[in-house]
């Protein structure tokens, strides 16, 4: 048995792309992920968020099965292509359904948790280039502000960001997400403005002097493991570390940019003149809070192929259906970590979770106990971080419902509430009544 402390946040995580649908409604206006996602090859099977979970419609619905699961918190983002559907044009129809939204969540005792940009970013701004216009920050300003002046106050804790890796790595120079480019030069200039865009707003946010409310933002974080002990597999770890973690944990927490990884980037992708004086002073203002996504760890050896001169290595554990390795431990390691390096401040885990093949058995119902396996073993590291005096606040699994996988648009299934697409019937799996119980008691039995 392991007891998790008085207070603990237990709650789910999803965001407005992947589950709301409605993308025409109430003056919305496309995101780079309506256009992505409508390009053809782009998502499998052409899949996109036109309708999704239907979450606009049925949100009434949704927050009482997340009561009936007894969730205290539920992270959610904002659309921005609602809020500004054009370049400086507010949307009042926008911002009244995440009003409403709110209001259900505190009815039922709900604390509401909004990432004010989660990827679907309004195609005007990715028409005047996206995350590569240091405009952007200005625009990013202005729909920050008008948030946290219209909701600012019922709305107790705001995340900035959600993974500036997958917004900038992936997105600019991987090219697997919106909007698809591969250059590495234009991921980091993408990535450098979406940290200086969350240092302006958590400027904003202290300048509004909004009580009870508190401000952080969600890193992606895999652990590197060197594939052997060999000198070259730990340089390479040490650089699989840069590229996933330091490069932005370093510039909130240290205000620089790691030199190893300026050093190796800068042959490929020449001058960091995107970067001013100023800027790492803006982005590594204090916050209040980290959230983490941890979903699995690298494991890689030394490549000269590469520019970043590492190749992943598939470890030996069991697997989700990402084909990404069940690895609790890592998430310790990585809490411990943290804890060392960086920072003190609250941690939360805004995102863990994993898909595997659900089906609907005779009994109608989803006996996902793969999930639940997935999920006990990593509250297990975690409550055993805590035990050993970590500051870990909560835990947002990762996901609520079903829904719209990106790239992998409907393939794969992280909820622990099944969705049926085509009737939009919700079905609380296996592993919902089992949080339910690990809420209720605030402990997990392993
Ligand atoms: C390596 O996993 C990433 O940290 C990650 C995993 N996930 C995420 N980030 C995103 O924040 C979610 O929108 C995804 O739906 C979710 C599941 O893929």
């Amino acid at each position: 048995m392991a007891n998790f402390p008085k207070g603990f946040l237990f709650g789910t995580a999803t965001s407005s792309y992947q589950i709301e649908g409605a993308v025409n409604e109430d003056g919305r206006t496309p995101s780079i992920w309506d256009t992505f996602s409508k390009t053809s090859g782009m998502t499998y099977n052409g899949d996109t968020g036109d309708i999704a979970c239907d979450h606009y419609h049925r949100y009434k619905e949704d927050v009482v099965i997340l009561k009936e699961i007894g969730v205290k918190a539920y992270r959610f983002s904002i659309a921005w292509p609602r809020i500004f559907p054009e370049k400086g044009n507010f949307n009042p129809k926008g911002i009244d359904f995440y009003k409403r939204l709110v209001e259900e969540l505190l009815k039922n005792d709900i604390i509401p948790v909004a990432t004010i940009y989660h990827w679907d970013l309004p195609q005007w701004a990715g028409d005047l280039g996206g995350w590569l216009n240091r405009d952007l920050i200005y625009w990013y300003s202005e729909y920050s502000q008008k948030l946290f002046k219209e909701i600012g106050n019922v709305v107790p804790m705001w995340i900035t960001h959600n993974e500036p890796w997958c917004a900038s790595i992936l997105s600019y120079g991987i090219g697997e997400h919106a909007p698809g480019h591969k250059d590495y030069r234009e991921a980091l200039i993408a990535a450098h403005h979406i940290l200086l865009s969350h240092g302006e707003a958590v400027k904003i946010f202290r300048d509004m002097n909004i009580k009870e409310s508190q401000i952080g933002i969600t890193l992606n974080l895999t652990p590197a493991y060197p594939a052997s002990e060999r000198d070259v597999d730990r340089l390479a770890a040490q650089y699989a570390d840069g590229f996933s973690n330091r490069w932005f944990l370093d510039p909130i927490f240290k205000g620089n940019y790691p030199e190893d990884m300026i050093e190796l980037y800068k042959e490929e992708i020449g001058k960091f003149d995107f970067i001013k004086s100023e800027d790492l002073g803006i982005i590594s203002q204090p916050i209040d809070f980290l959230g983490i996504n941890f979903y699995s760890r690298s494991i890689v050896k030394y490549s000269e192929k590469s520019m970043l001169k590492w190749i992943g290595v598939e470890g030996p554990g069991a697997k989700t259906d990402m084909g990404w390795e069940i690895r609790p431990e890592s998430l310790y390691d990585l809490l411990k970590r943290l804890d060392k390096e960086y920072t003190r401040i609250p941690i939360y885990i805004t995102e863990n979770g994993a898909a595997f093949k659900d089906i609907i058995t005779e009994d109608g119902k989803v006996h996902d106990q793969e999930r639940i396996e997935y999920i006990k073993e990593h509250l297990k590291y975690a409550n055993k971080f805590i035990k050993e005096g970590g500051n870990l606040k909560g835990y947002f699994l990762w996901s609520f419902l079903d829904n719209f996988e990106w790239a992998f648009g409907y393939s794969k299934r992280f909820g622990i509430v099944y969705v049926d697409y085509k009737t939009q019937k919700r079905i609380l799996k296996d592993s919902a009544l089992w949080y339910k119980e690990v809420i209720n008691r605030a402990s997990i039995v392993f």
